[in-house]
């Protein structure tokens, strides 16, 4: 699975749908520098129907229900990404509300203690994220972590691995982690919710062997 996140035009949602991506991401965190209101994140989906199977992920971070309720019902998405530090409670009454919803959850590593809490998680969502950890950002770092630690890493769900990738490292991180799905952002950018759809293409190319 590959996802691209941090789109913000829908030209650039469109053509990289086109090139055959699983999942795109609309960062719904305010503080972030690619934040995208649900009425943009609407006036980019409804131009994606001719991609049925497209995930279209809300990204979040502690924000409340009422809110992701009400930017999952505007943006028309249909996958829950929780970047935070919401709770094993928090995602069990969110998996309750939206139980038609892929749910995943995203933990920045640091370490292994930061590996078996993201295997707490793991019966309670769909997929979860495993990306790099940093003290003042939540995500979108662009910064490559020590993906050593993931090589033993079974957490009993699909698992897909972020943080710094791009188009010439992603064929070391996958061989090194053997991950269900790839997350992008700062890899393929060419300013902060602009994407560089040359390297998406490159990135494209470079994981064919990888793809079905
Ligand atoms: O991208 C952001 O600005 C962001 C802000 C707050 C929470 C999450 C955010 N991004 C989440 C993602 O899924 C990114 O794709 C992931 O962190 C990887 O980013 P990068 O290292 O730039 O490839």
């Amino acid at each position: 699975m590959l996802k691209i996140c941090g789109l913000t035009q829908a030209p650039q949602a469109i053509e990289i749908a086109k090139l055959g991506v699983d999942a795109i991401g609309f960062i719904c965190v305010p503080l972030s520098p690619r934040y995208i209101d649900p009425f943009k994140i609407q006036e980019i989906t409804e131009k994606l129907a001719g991609f049925p199977n497209l995930l279209r992920v809300g990204v979040f971070a502690n924000l409340e229900l009422e809110t992701i309720q009400k930017t999952v019902d505007i943006g028309q998405i249909n996958t829950i990404q929780l970047h935070g530090q919401e709770s094993p409670e928090f995602v069990t009454t969110l998996r309750t509300k939206f139980p038609n919803y892929t749910l995943i959850k995203a933990l920045g590593v640091k370490d292994q203690a930061s590996l078996d809490q993201a295997k707490i998680y793991a019966p309670l969502v769909d997929i979860l994220l495993l990306d790099a950890y940093h003290p003042e950002q939540l995500g979108g770092t662009g910064r490559a972590w020590d993906w050593n630690l993931l090589k033993h890493f079974r957490p009993g769900c699909p698992w897909w691995l972020a943080g710094g990738l791009n188009p010439d490292n992603v064929v070391e991180a996958i061989r090194l982690t053997n991950p269900d799905g790839i997350d992008l952002s700062s890899g393929v950018e060419l300013s902060p919710g602009v994407k560089n759809l040359t390297k998406v293409q490159a990135l494209i190319q470079t994981l064919q062997p990888f793809r079905p």
